[in-house]
């Protein structure tokens, strides 16, 4: 059997966590930005792993997010409690509408717009990292980038702590192959009006190599 399979988004993240593993179990593998890739080749991986008779134990999202102001700092490690599709849904002149308030039939395995991290699998990480914030992270296609937006997402989820692009499609496959499934990430820039130049990329992989010996 295999240990953790952790993806990223992008190379340099996965560099950044391979700079700080302890466990040589641990896969890290970049897969590409978005939920739509990233679930359809952690997939692939899963099946991949199972058919060589080397199945993985365990799947981590993990990379840098956008964070919510007042509520995390950017270089800050944060812990999903659920990995939520935070565009999945329905524009309405009232509003938007989550996926599961629409009147769909529930997917074949049943899985909504809000997974939640396995509780054995996130107490481990919350253990490694005590003074990690905790909280929804939400997966959107579409990195938030207006005051309005960003206002809206605050008020439909006080609790997150986080967006990023990709831990919802982690999940779903992790959720699909039957293993447990976690979201760590590290805050490289503030939720709001887009401002490329206040990214802190360097702080955010810092950070990643920091909280990767939890990844065991
Ligand atoms: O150019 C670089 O050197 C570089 C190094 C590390 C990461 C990147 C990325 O472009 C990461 C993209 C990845 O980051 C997540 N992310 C980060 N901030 C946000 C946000 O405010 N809203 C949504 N997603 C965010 C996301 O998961 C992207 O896939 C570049």
């Amino acid at each position: 059997m295999s240990g953790l399979l952790v993806v990223t988004a992008v190379p340099a993240e996965a560099e950044a966590i391979r700079a700080g593993l302890t466990d040589a179990t641990v896969t890290v593998t970049p897969v590409g930005v978005g939920p739509a890739i990233a679930g359809a080749a952690t997939a692939r991986l899963l099946a991949l792993a199972e058919a060589a008779g080397r199945p993985y134990r365990a799947v981590v999202s993990a990379g840098v997010a956008g964070g919510f102001t007042g509520r995390v700092e950017v270089g800050d490690a944060v812990l999903g409690t659920a990995s939520v599709a935070a565009d999945l849904g329905a524009e309405s002149p009232d509003g938007f509408i989550p996926i599961d308030e629409l009147g769909m039939p529930p997917t074949l395995l049943g899985v909504g717009s809000a997974l939640p991290a396995d509780p054995g699998l996130l107490a481990t990480l919350r253990a490694a990292l005590p003074a990690a914030p905790t909280g929804p992270v939400l997966t959107v296609s579409t990195v938030t980038g207006t005051t309005t937006s960003t206002d809206e997402l605050r008020r439909r989820h006080p609790e997150a702590v986080a967006e990023a692009m990709e831990g919802y499609g982690v999940a779903v496959a992790a959720a699909q192959a039957g293993l447990p499934f976690a979201e760590l990430r590290t805050i490289s820039n503030p939720i709001g009006p887009r401002d490329r130049d206040a990214w802190r990329l360097r702080e955010a992989l810092t950070a990643l190599t920091a909280a990767a010996p939890a990844l065991r």
